[in-house]
């Protein structure tokens, strides 16, 4: 199908895109990498009037890194934050998750904010944003406001934007040293949507035990979850195989998924204590590698 006839504004700048959104309201929409969206019109289950392209917006794509911010513009492209050597070192769980999203085509156009913004339960970058307690800067109408990507998402692709609001940036706190990430899911088919997915970030102190501890689950609940249970037994412990374990078994504990058509609600428990259990062990190895010899051993 084709989608019904629209109007396409490009505008140049976040402050004419506002200007549009607050004046065609809810007969608008906005068009990032368009992997989500241009679907959605095809099918007609969206029938925008007016398309709001954000593609001519300079100040979406950048990225920058200061020594206490990672900032990610909401129009750079999962490729092109995958290339990036300050998302690497700065958010080494996103570099790991971003791999995972779909196909190289729909990397190559999806971007992170558009991600973000349709907040689908099961993509991998809301649940990262989560886990790295994100700020999502979102600009309207009435100026720029931030919000903590813990109130952001509300249910399936519902968040707290308004109709006439833009996610413009995002923004990190950069990994501490000592830091290690992994990513991993479980999905019907290579480049699906995953069924499960888990990351774990986790930062070792000087004397191996562990300081900090970021765990984030997608495709259980209806918004990102984060193994906050499973992130507090960690942190301070010298993690062993028996300690990982019994985090892995409060993540499994602590989500509440509904079964469908492609897995139940048991599969999908199971399966995410099993990925938290491997990305934790993963994610402290690297943490681990990234230390003198000697303190290693320590953490071994
Ligand atoms: C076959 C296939 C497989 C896929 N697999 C995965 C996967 O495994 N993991 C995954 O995460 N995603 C997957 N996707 C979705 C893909 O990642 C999309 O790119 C993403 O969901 C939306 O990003 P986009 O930039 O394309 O946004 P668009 O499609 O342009 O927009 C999506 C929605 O967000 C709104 N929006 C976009 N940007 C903004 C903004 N800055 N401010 C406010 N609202 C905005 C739009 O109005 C629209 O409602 C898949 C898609 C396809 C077609």
């Amino acid at each position: 199908m084709k989608p019904v006839d629209f109007d396409l504004h490009q505008p140049t700048t976040v402050a004419e895109a506002t200007a549009l959104l607050a004046k065609y309201g809810d007969e608008s929409k906005v068009l990032a990498g368009g992997q989500s969206l241009i679907p959605l019109l095809n099918f007609r289950l969206a029938r925008p009037e007016h398309l709001i392209d954000l593609g001519r917006i300079a100040s979406l794509t950048t990225v920058h890194r200061t020594a206490d911010e990672l900032s990610i513009g909401a129009m750079v492209t999962y490729d092109r934050a995958h290339q990036s050597t300050a998302v690497r070192e700065a958010a080494p769980l996103l570099a790991e998750a971003l791999p995972h999203i779909a196909h190289r085509a729909i990397r190559a156009r999806g971007t992170v904010g558009g991600s973000v913004a349709h907040a689908d339960p099961a993509a991998e970058m809301p649940a990262v944003t989560r886990a790295l307690d994100a700020v999502l800067v979102v600009a309207g109408p009435q100026g720029r406001r931030e919000i903590d990507a813990s109130e952001f998402f509300l249910a399936n692709l519902v968040t707290v934007l308004r109709d006439d609001e833009l996610l413009v940036e995002i923004r990190l706190k950069p990994a501490p040293a000592r830091t290690g990430a992994a990513f991993d899911e479980v999905a019907r088919r290579r480049g699906d949507f995953a069924l499960v997915g888990a990351g774990a970030q986790i930062t070792l102190a000087a004397d191996g035990t562990v300081e900090q501890a970021r765990i984030c689950i997608t495709g259980v609940e209806r918004t990102p979850h984060r193994a906050t249970e499973a992130e507090s037994l960690l942190v301070g412990s010298r993690p062993d195989v028996r300690t990982i374990e019994a985090a892995a078994a409060r993540a499994q504990a602590g989500v509440e998924p509904t079964g469908d058509l492609h897995a139940t609600a048991d599969y999908r428990r199971d399966v995410a204590g099993a990925l938290v259990e491997r990305v934790v062990t993963e994610a402290l190895d690297r943490a681990a590698q990234t230390m003198s010899p000697s303190l290693q051993e320590k953490s071994a």
